[in-house]
């Protein structure tokens, strides 16, 4: 393994991240669009902040890491409906 091996494994996991998270968007789309009462549904976003702590510290992931990241992706999706939503 070198450093190039590295990054392309590194790049291979970005591609993935973004795609997942281009899937992820869609499904935001779809819960504002079948129902969820509020597109900044707090208590929910809480949920999914304990779950995600929960899931890294057993991955070997900082917990407060993985909560920051997900704080940003909640607010990037909450703000990505506001403006769909014309907000
Ligand atoms: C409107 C919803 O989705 C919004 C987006 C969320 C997300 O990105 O996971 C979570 C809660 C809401 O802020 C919902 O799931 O009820």
């Amino acid at each position: 393994m070198n450093l190039e091996d590295i990054r392309l494994q590194v790049d291979a996991i970005d591609a993935r991240i973004v795609g997942l998270l281009a899937q992820r968007a869609r499904l935001v789309r779809d819960a504002v669009r079948y129902g969820a009462e509020q597109i900044e549904a707090r208590e929910r976003q809480e949920q999914i902040i304990q779950h995600v702590r929960y899931m890294a510290e057993h991955q070997g992931l900082p917990p407060h890491m993985a909560e920051r990241i997900f704080r940003s992706i909640l607010a990037e999706m909450v703000a990505l409906e506001k403006r769909e939503a014309g907000l």
